[in-house]
C-alpha cells in the first residue's frame, strides 16, 4: 500500500475517567479560545471552538474535540490541552455587533445568502443500534447527538483518506478508528489481514449496473437503489464521511445512482458518484460527491454536467436539491457561471439583443432561479437604463476554460421508467 500521509491513526484511544478528567478544568460544551491551523491571514490563530468530547491518545494525554465557531464541521479536531487558552472568558459578539466577515470557513468568495447551506440538525443522525448497514434502507430518522467524528480515516484501495464527518458505520468497526474499505464492492473491514484476505478474493472491478457512458478512462454507471441494494448502502456510508447533510442517504429506494470511474487496466476505480431521485419533477440531483483524493481536478464539474446532460434527455428543467454544503454550492456556481456566461456570448455574437431568463433556463437546463441567481453573482446591473450584463474578456476566458467535459454523443442512456410504488423497475 502507498501511504503518503498516513498520521497517527490513534487506534489506541481510550475514553477517561472521571477521575482523569476532574484534574483538568476544561469541561464538555463549554467553549474557549483554541488555537487553529485554519485561521485567515490577518486574523488570530486563537478561534472560539466548542469542547464536544475528549479520549485519551495512546501515550495517555487527555485530547478533546472541538468545533470552532463559524468553520465548517469538518475543520473539527482532537487537540491536546496546550493549544486550548483557559485563561481568557470567552465573549460571543451578537450578530449585529460583529465584523462582516462572518462566513464560514472554506466558503469566503461568495455572498451565499441566497440559498440556505446549512446542515441538518445533528438529531436527523442516527443511533449506532441503528446502524447496522443491513437497516440503512428502511429507517426513521431518530434523535442523538454525533457531532463527533467516528472514524479517523479510512484506507480506500491504496489511499489513506482522513475523514471528515460522522458516518453511521457499525460501533464495531468505528471503535477502529481507521477502516479499511475495498474500492470496486465497498465492503468495509476491521483489519487489514480481513481486508488483504478479501482483495484476494473480491472479482468485482467495477460497480454493478449499465455502464451508461464512456469517454477513454472515465465510465459512468447507472445503479438503482432497490436492486443494488448492498452496494448502495455502502456508497451512502462511504459517503457520509464526506458529506455533512441530508437524510437521504438512509433511504435508498426512491434514487438512482450515478457513479464515475476511472480505468486502467486493474479496474474501474470509483472517482465520485451522484444520486438522482426517480419520480422528482423539481430536481435533477440529490447529492453528489468526488472522493477526496480526486477533488480539484475538474470531476464535480462532470458529474454536475451528467446531470444536466440526463435532465436535457428527460427534458426536464431541473434543479439540484437544497440545502448545498458549502463546497457544493462553489461548485455549481462555476458550473452555471461557465454555462450561462457561454450561452450569453453565442447568443450575444449570433443574435444580438435581448435574452430572458426563460430563454437562458431553456437553453442551459438551468432552472430560472439558479439562473437569476448566478446573473447576480456574475455582476447583473441597469445600464444605459436597461438591466443587462457586462462580459468581460476574463469571464469568457474563464467559461472556456475547462478541464473535462461530458461528450454527450457518448452517452447511451434512456430514462428509466419506474412503477407507481418507485420498488418494482422496468426498463
Ligand atoms: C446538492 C448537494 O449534494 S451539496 C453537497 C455537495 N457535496 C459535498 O459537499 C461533498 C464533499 N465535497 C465534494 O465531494 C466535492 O468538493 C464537490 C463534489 C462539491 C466538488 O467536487 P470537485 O471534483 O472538487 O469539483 P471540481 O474540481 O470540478 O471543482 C469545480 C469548481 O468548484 C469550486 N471548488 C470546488 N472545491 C473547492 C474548494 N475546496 N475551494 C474553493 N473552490 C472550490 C472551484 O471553483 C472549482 O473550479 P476550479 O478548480 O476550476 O477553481
Amino acid at each position: 500500500m502507498t501511504n503518503d500521509i498516513c498520521p497517527d491513526s490513534g487506534s489506541s484511544t481510550s475514553t477517561p475517567t472521571d477521575n482523569e478528567l476532574q484534574e483538568h478544568e476544561i469541561t464538555i460544551n463549554n467553549k474557549y479560545y483554541v488555537k487553529t491551523k485554519y485561521h485567515r491571514k490577518n486574523e488570530s490563530p486563537m478561534q472560539i471552538a466548542e469542547v464536544l468530547a475528549t479520549r485519551l491518545n495512546k501515550d495517555g494525554n487527555l485530547e478533546y474535540y472541538v468545533h470552532f465557531k463559524d468553520f465548517n464541521k469538518r475543520l473539527d479536531e482532537w487537540v491536546l490541552e496546550d493549544r486550548i487558552d483557559t485563561s481568557k472568558e470567552v465573549v460571543e459578539m451578537k450578530l449585529s455587533e460583529s465584523s462582516p466577515c462572518t462566513t464560514p470557513r472554506d466558503l469566503t468568495e461568495f455572498d451565499n445568502s441566497f440559498f440556505s447551506t446549512s446542515s441538518l440538525d445533528e438529531s436527523e443522525s442516527l443511533t449506532q443500534a441503528e446502524c447496522s448497514s443491513q437497516s440503512l434502507g428502511v429507517l426513521e430518522k431518530k434523535p442523538i447527538k454525533s457531532r463527533v467524528k467516528n472514524l479517523d480515516a479510512i484506507w480506500f484501495g491504496e489511499h489513506y483518506l482522513q475523514t471528515w464527518y460522522f458516518s453511521p458505520y457499525p460501533q464495531e468497526y468505528t471503535e477502529a478508528r481507521v477502516i479499511y474499505i475495498c474500492e470496486f464492492c465497498l465492503n468495509h473491514f476491521i483489519s487489514e489481514k480481513q481486508f488483504e484476505r478479501h482483495c484476494k478474493k473480491c472479482t468485482i472491478r467495477h460497480p454493478p449496473g449499465n455502464e451508461i457512458y464512456r469517454d477513454g478512462e472515465i465510465s459512468f454507471f447507472e445503479i438503482d437503489g432497490v436492486r443494488q441494494t448492498t452496494y448502495c448502502q455502502n456508497l451512502s456510508l462511504l459517503s457520509k464521511l464526506f458529506l455533512d447533510h441530508k437524510s437521504l442517504y438512509y433511504d435508498l429506494i426512491p434514487f438512482m445512482f450515478y457513479i464515475m470511474c476511472r480505468s486502467d487496466a486493474y479496474g474501474f476505480h470509483i472517482i465520485g458518484y451522484f444520486s438522482k431521485e426517480k419520480n422528482s419533477v423539481e430536481h435533477n440531483l440529490a447529492c453528489i460527491l468526488t472522493l477526496p483524493h480526486f477533488q480539484r481536478q475538474g470531476y464535480g464539474r462532470l458529474l454536475i454536467e451528467m446531470s444536466y446532460e440526463l435532465a436535457k434527455i428527460e427534458n426536464k428543467i431541473g434543479t439540484p436539491e437544497k440545502p448545498f454544503s458549502d463546497l457544493g454550492l462553489l461548485s455549481y456556481q462555476k458550473y452555471w457561471q461557465e454555462i450561462i456566461i457561454e450561452v450569453l456570448h453565442r447568443y450575444h455574437q449570433f443574435h444580438g439583443g435581448e435574452i430572458t431568463i426563460e430563454e437562458i433556463s431553456e437553453k442551459t437546463y438551468i432552472a430560472q432561479r439558479d439562473v437569476l441567481y448566478t446573473l447576480h453573482t456574475l455582476g447583473i446591473g441597469s445600464y444605459q437604463g436597461q438591466t443587462a450584463i457586462r462580459l468581460t474578456d476574463a469571464m469568457i476566458v474563464m467559461s472556456k476554460n475547462k478541464k473535462r467535459r461530458i461528450d454527450r454523443s457518448k452517452l447511451d442512456w434512456t430514462p428509466p421508467v419506474f412503477t407507481y410504488n418507485q420498488l418494482r423497475y422496468t426498463k
